[in-house]
């Protein structure tokens, strides 16, 4: 293909690492391109809580905006903040092998991390009850501003407070160091790309990640044969299947980003395991699931595992808390 593609990417560190991933992925196959800067609504208001921005989709839309103006051929994102639903006249082209799918806890002091259960480099089971007594009256505060980490952190350390972390990989870093706070959750894969992942830290093994949490997605116009055939080859069919039974899961719960449902699909000896569980947002309830299936058997893994677990009048309360929480 002799046209050059314009890559669209946000103007983050980590976005721009992840477009020229791309550039680089495509100068392989001998395909030229070039990035263009795109400021998105996420990064332009950086102080109100993502969930309470209240529109999906605050880190694509705009890119969105620019493929389907013809500004940019494709556009590069963080899977995990493209909504389920992609815009009409946009089509998903490649998903790149991801990384870690970790999040993990950036602490100041490494006293902390025993009433936490660390516990000779691993966790130890805790129960709500007793670390309610645990960090009780020592005021415990984390950073950040994702719900869905709020809620699995406060189902398993009931007694922490939890502040607002906006910004981008780099700010949020600098406000932690800035804190007073026992630390703040980070996605290992935005940390460890661009190489700022302090040593004062632990993955979080108990935690479930956003679903495609740590895997780079591309789009382009759906009408746009070439783009999609030049950018194809970057596929990574194995992640693309993992992300996709994750994201069933979620748009079969509840559409929609930002809510408090995790999921982990991994593929082992040719099965396809699955992970997901959901919570109420202040993290008073958790469900979980988990499925497997032969890969060749997988396609529908995610929409069964939430329509089993829409069984569960439990799981429907959940459901009913989010959707209200949200209002
Ligand atoms: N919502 C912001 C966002 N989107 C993607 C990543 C990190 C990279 C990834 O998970 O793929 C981050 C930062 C974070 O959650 O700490």
């Amino acid at each position: 293909m002799s046209r050059t593609l314009r890559i669209g990417t946000r103007d983050s560190q980590l976005a721009v690492w992840q477009a020229t991933l791309v550039q680089n992925l495509l100068k392989g196959q001998g395909v030229s391109s070039e990035l263009i800067y795109i400021k998105s609504e996420g990064d332009i208001d950086t102080v109100t809580p993502l969930y309470a921005l209240g529109v999906q989709g605050v880190f694509t839309r705009s890119l969105d905006a620019a493929l389907l103006s013809g500004r940019i051929d494709i556009a590069v994102h963080s899977m995990k903040d493209v909504p389920t639903q992609l815009a009409q006249g946009i089509q998903e082209v490649a998903v790149l092998e991801r990384a870690s799918t970790k999040d993990i806890f950036v602490y100041k002091n490494e006293s902390d991390l025993a009433k936490l259960g660390w516990v000779n480099g691993q966790w130890s089971k805790v129960n709500r009850e007793e670390q309610a007594l645990t960090i009780d009256h020592s005021p415990f505060t984390i950073g950040t501003s994702s719900i869905r980490r709020i809620a699995q952190w406060k189902h398993r350390y009931p007694n922490t407070d939890v502040e607002n972390l906006r910004g981008n990989v780099n700010t949020r870093l600098r406000k932690v160091a800035e804190s007073d706070w026992a630390g703040a959750i980070f996605a290992a894969a935005g940390v460890e790309r661009i190489e700022v992942r302090p040593a004062t830290s632990v993955d979080l093994d108990w935690m479930l990640p956003a679903p495609a949490q740590g895997a780079i997605m591309i789009v382009c116009r759906s009408e746009d044969a070439e783009a999609y055939e030049s950018v194809r080859p970057l596929n990574h069919p194995e992640t693309a299947l993992c992300v996709r039974v994750e994201r069933d899961f979620l748009r079969t719960l509840m559409g929609g980003c930002s809510t408090p449902i995790s999921a982990l699909a991994r593929i082992e000896y040719a099965q396809v395991r699955f992970e997901g569980n959901l919570c109420a947002p202040d993290g008073s309830e958790l469900v979980e699931i988990q499925k497997q299936a032969d890969i060749a058997f997988a396609n529908n893994l995610g929409v069964d595992a939430a329509n089993e677990l829409l069984q569960n009048p439990r799981v429907l309360k959940i459901v009913e808390a989010i959707r209200n929480a949200k209002g």
